[in-house]
């Protein structure tokens, strides 16, 4: 186990110093498979998810800061794993020293003495930790202060879920299956799941996507079901000429191909992250244009003939996801929101010019803040007289779905 605590104060290391924790992963963890590799992504992911419960605690266990960030994050995986796994409380211990001993054997010792206090002190610090909002919530002060202006009525709920583990969700391909018949071969997998309506299955325990019924073949994605939404949102019929302008890893443009035979450009601005498309298609026997190019300076990629929809699927705070993303609550800062934003209407306006009269566009977010939603859209529609307004959902984060939010707008 210690190699795993080793790997994982590494990963989180460079994860807290602003990088995003799956690349991390897979550059510092690239040969870890198996059982193990599972374990290391409890240990990241569920120290990230409680990060700040378990920064206050370790602060409150330390006379003063230590100098050594390695032996800090070592600490906190070895405080996630006595605060929230069922590892016994002797090995995490006994771990964490061996990898201390790697990294600084002058601290093995205080390693010892300040796990050996934490759990001492356990009730003292859990009563004291409730006082602390960052720590109980789990989240960054701002972010707290945003989400419980934006819902008064529902925001520790929010907060809450997006402390949980996120639920692993199929999307069915119904060119090749119904989702019923999914769950048959699911369940002759031995793999439980249920339906969430639609095309899509939710698991009740997550599994390898190798493990799935015919994945390699394309007979199911993982995709959330609050994403699957953007299918029926986006009210396309076959033959129409489609741009998913923001489009990488092809989540929504697998959906979209799936259900309906379109001309479909797929647009990234990223040429890496749209290889992800490329694969996905290949996976699942469909075809697209793909296209890279910045969405908001259409001269560069756009050839002239304007588009029947266009899912603008923006770049956002992903704060509807932060389950799946436990990074972004510590790495993003509160004047991110207003960058997003920024960029967000910079691409809507752009898009717009490229819809045929009578088309629609589908703006889409993984966010929760309205500044990046329902702020963003009212301020769309003040500026474009030809622009109206369909409908929209926000969608916030539950044992169902994810946070997300989807505005449909018609061009006169
Ligand atoms: C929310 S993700 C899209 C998810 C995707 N639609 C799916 O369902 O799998 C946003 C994407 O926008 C891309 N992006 C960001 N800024 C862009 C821009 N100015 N033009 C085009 N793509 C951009 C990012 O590279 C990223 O892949």
């Amino acid at each position: 186990m210690y190699q795993n605590q080793l790997l994982a104060a590494r990963i989180l290391d460079t994860t807290l110093d602003g990088h995003n924790l799956n690349d991390v992963l897979g550059r510092l963890a690239a040969g870890v498979d198996g059982p193990e590799r599972a374990q290391l992504i409890d240990l990241t992911h569920g120290a990230l998810r409680r990060y700040g419960s378990l920064r206050a605690r370790l602060d409150r266990l330390l006379s003063r800061p230590l100098t050594e960030p390695l032996i800090d994050r070592l600490l906190i995986v070895a405080l996630y794993q006595l605060e929230a796994t069922r590892a016994a409380p002797y090995a995490v211990v006994d771990h964490a020293v061996r990898a201390a001993e790697k990294l600084s054997p002058r601290l093995k010792s205080l390693v010892n003495a300040v796990l050996r206090n934490a759990q001492r002190r356990k009730d003292e610090l859990d009563a004291e930790l409730t006082r602390d909002p960052v720590a109980f919530w789990n989240h960054p002060e701002w972010w707290i202060a945003l989400v419980r202006q934006a819902w008064p009525r529902d925001w520790k709920k929010v907060l809450d879920a997006a402390n949980q583990h996120p639920p692993m969700t199929l999307r069915v391909n119904r060119r090749q299956i119904s989702a019923d018949g999914y769950l048959h071969e699911l369940a002759d997998a031995g793999i439980e799941a249920e339906s969430l309506g639609g095309d899509a299955v939710r698991l009740l325990r997550p599994v390898p996507v190798d493990r799935l019924p015919g994945f390699q073949s394309g007979r199911a994605s993982v995709q959330d079901a609050g994403a699957q939404r953007a299918g029926s949102w986006l009210d396309v019929t076959d033959g129409m000429r489609v741009l998913d302008a923001c489009a990488a890893p092809g989540g929504k443009t697998g959906q979209l191909l799936e259900c309906h035979t379109l001309d479909l450009v797929a647009l990234d601005h990223d040429s890496e992250r749209l290889r992800r498309v490329t694969q996905n298609l290949e996976r699942l026997s469909l075809q697209a244009t793909l296209a890279t190019g910045d969405a908001g300076a259409p001269q560069g990629w756009w050839d002239g003939r304007p588009f029947d929809r266009i899912l603008a699927d923006v770049p956002c705070s992903a704060s509807g996801v932060a389950r799946r993303h436990p990074d972004i609550k510590w790495n993003r800062r509160s004047n991110d929101i207003r960058a997003f934003a920024a960029t967000q209407r910079r691409i809507m306006d752009a898009l717009w010019g490229l819809l045929a009269p009578g088309g629609k566009m589908l703006y889409a977010t993984c966010s929760i803040f309205p500044g990046e939603n329902r702020e963003q859209i009212d301020a769309f529609l003040a500026r474009h007289d030809d622009a109206g307004l369909e409908g929209d959902e926000q969608l916030l984060p539950d044992s169902d779905h994810d946070g997300f939010y989807y505005a449909r707008i018609a061009k006169r």
